[in-house]
């Protein structure tokens, strides 16, 4: 065993992702001691090779592929230590992706005697056990895809020293070349880089961009400890581009296993299939309302208490959730809904979102001023099996509490309605979320409170919702470059002017939400079809 520390406390997912093509012809080199080698059998269609080595010993396998198809359950594999007092390592781990919807199976490296005073010992597997164990989840469990992500634990949050440097030449010259991704916090960064100081967000920056020319195709430096910040500041780079992921720091003692917590998260969300930056995305949001919920939970007597992977999900029935997640193109053509017109026109809500979706609608808000609260769920309730029926998400308009009675899919919330970090926590990290902006400040704050777009306007007068200020092209375009997020504009929009809005030109606009040129109208499908035709011109022109 070339280190203790380096199979105790190590983590390394190999996400198992059923559904994808196969792409598995990459070779994994001393992985914790065992090479393991896998690549497409060509001689047996549908069976990947794979080969384990331990102590220079092979264990050949060949793992069948061949009904993957019908087995689309998303995996993650951890390779990490075991932790009894069950804040971090595989406990951790299983819990993150168990509370991600995520099936995971184990490869335990060490066992370590531990609470939240410290480690008080560690059992090392030896490691043809660990080879072992490789084998019998990988040569039962299918892969065809597999992604990396190395968390290089040798720093502990709480500052212990966890890996010695036979450990870090390990992740230099052999982890971090093929990692897909690596989520080192700021120590951990700066111990990788031959300590560097890390007292700044540009400091941070470069660490990313140097870790980056070790080899792993993106990487993640996790600021939590980053000293005189009010925020929990992250940066991923992914070899081209720089990303700064903000979330409110929660003041907790319970923070122990958050890194491999948002490691299982990252390889969780990638075997749903997410995008790199997404995965981190979720997996941050993730962490920020766990420790939330959990700021109070008191587990042990020492200075770093564990929390719950659950207890953030506890009020959430996600079981009607749509399989999609949010996608910034169903802010395309946005339907929001208004009680006096359906009125005026002698129809139920119902009636009136049917037919938007038939009409192209591709995401719905039920802004429902003066419903009465039960009749507002029991409307939303029939609007969301109409509109999941067309694969279109469903929001409601400034109610959190009918939202959650429901089980929408989201809210949208105004500058003075409920602040988007609170329904952030109320909703959890799945929700979408969108907020009105009106200037690039409100659009910065609505990236660093966790939305997931900006409803953006009035752009034109509007007699819909009243003393709206009118921010007109220029405003709509101020807000629209400043924002991390997709934008919708919102405010006066019909069939002469959508065109002029989406040819502002500018990237984060992503469609127009409207009022009533759709459902103050005889023909809600006819109007919806028409507006459809008119932004889709004009999208394809701006392309
Ligand atoms: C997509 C979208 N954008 C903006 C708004 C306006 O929300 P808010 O400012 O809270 O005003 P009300 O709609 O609550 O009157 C919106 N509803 N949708
Ligand atoms: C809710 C809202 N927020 C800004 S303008 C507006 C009203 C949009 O309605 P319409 O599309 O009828 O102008
Ligand atoms: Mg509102």
């Amino acid at each position: 065993m070339a280190n203790a520390h380096f199979l105790a406390f190590n983590h390394l997912h190999l996400h198992l992702q059923i559904s994808s093509p196969l792409v598995s012809k990459r070779v994994i080199k001393r992985f914790w001691n065992c090479d393991i080698e896998y690549s497409t059998n060509y001689q047996r269609p549908g069976f990947l090779n794979m080969k384990l080595q331990a102590n220079g010993a092979s264990i050949p396998t060949s793992i069948n592929t061949a009904d993957s198809q019908h087995n689309k359950t998303p995996h993650v594999l951890t390779v990490a230590g075991s932790d009894s007092g069950a804040g971090a390592g595989i406990q951790a781990d299983l819990k993150a992706c168990a509370a991600r919807r995520v099936y995971c199976s184990t490869v335990i490296t060490a066992v370590t005697a531990q609470n939240t005073l410290g480690v008080q010992g560690v059992n090392i597997v030896p490691e043809e056990f660990v080879a072992q164990q490789l084998n019998s989840v990988l040569s039962d469990m299918h892969v065809d895809v597999a992604a990396l992500v190395v968390d290089p634990v040798m720093i502990s949050t709480s500052g212990d020293i966890l890996a010695g440097p036979s450990v870090l030449a390990g992740f230099r010259e052999e982890l971090l070349p093929m990692a897909d991704i690596v989520t080192p916090n700021i120590k951990e960064a700066s111990v990788l880089l031959g300590d560097v100081p890390m007292n700044s967000v540009s400091d941070m920056r470069a660490a990313a961009k140097l870790i980056h020319d070790l080899g792993p195709r993106s990487v993640l430096v996790k600021g939590g400890d980053l000293p005189n910040s009010s925020d929990a500041i992250d940066i991923f780079f992914d070899g081209e581009n720089f990303y700064e992921l903000r979330s409110r720091r929660v003041n907790t003692r319970n923070t122990h296993g958050t890194g491999c917590t948002m490691a299982s998260c990252i390889a969780a969300e990638l075997a749903k299939g997410s995008s790199m930056l997404s995965a981190v995305k979720i997996a941050k949001r993730f962490v920020e309302t766990a420790l939330d919920y959990s700021k109070d939970l008191a587990i042990g007597n020492g200075v770093q208490g564990p929390f719950d992977h659950f207890l953030a999900l506890k009020n959430i029935n996600q079981s009607s959730c749509r399989s999609d997640r949010f996608k910034p193109n169903d802010l395309f053509l946005y339907a929001v809904t208004d009680s006096r017109m359906n009125r005026k026109w002698g129809r139920s809500i119902a009636e009136a979102v049917k037919a938007a979706v038939e009409g192209g609608a591709t995401i719905v808000q039920l802004r429902e001023k003066d419903a009465e609260t039960k009749d507002f769920v029991d409307a939303a309730k029939v609007c969301l099996k109409i509109c999941h029926s067309y694969g279109v998400p469903l929001l409601i308009n400034d109610r959190i509490d009918v939202a959650l009675a429901c089980d929408a899919d989201g809210v949208h919330v105004g500058q003075s309605d409920m602040p988007v970090h609170l329904a952030r926590s109320l909703l959890g990290p799945e929700k979408i979320i969108g907020v009105s902006c009106k200037t690039p400040e409100q659009a910065q704050q609505a990236w660093v409170d966790g939305a997931d777009y900006i409803g953006s306007g009035g752009v034109y007068p509007t007699n819909t919702k009243e003393n709206n200020r009118t921010i007109g092209l220029g405003g709509l375009k101020e807000v629209c470059k400043a924002s991390k997020l997709p934008v919708v504009a919102i405010g006066g929009i019909g069939l002469s002017n959508a065109r002029a809005v989406m040819e502002i030109g500018v990237p984060s606009l992503k469609g127009v939400a409207v009022v009533s040129t759709l459902f103050d109208r005889e023909c809600i499908s006819t109007e919806t079809r028409n507006l459809h035709a008119v932004i889709s011109e004009a999208a394809l022109l701006t392309q």
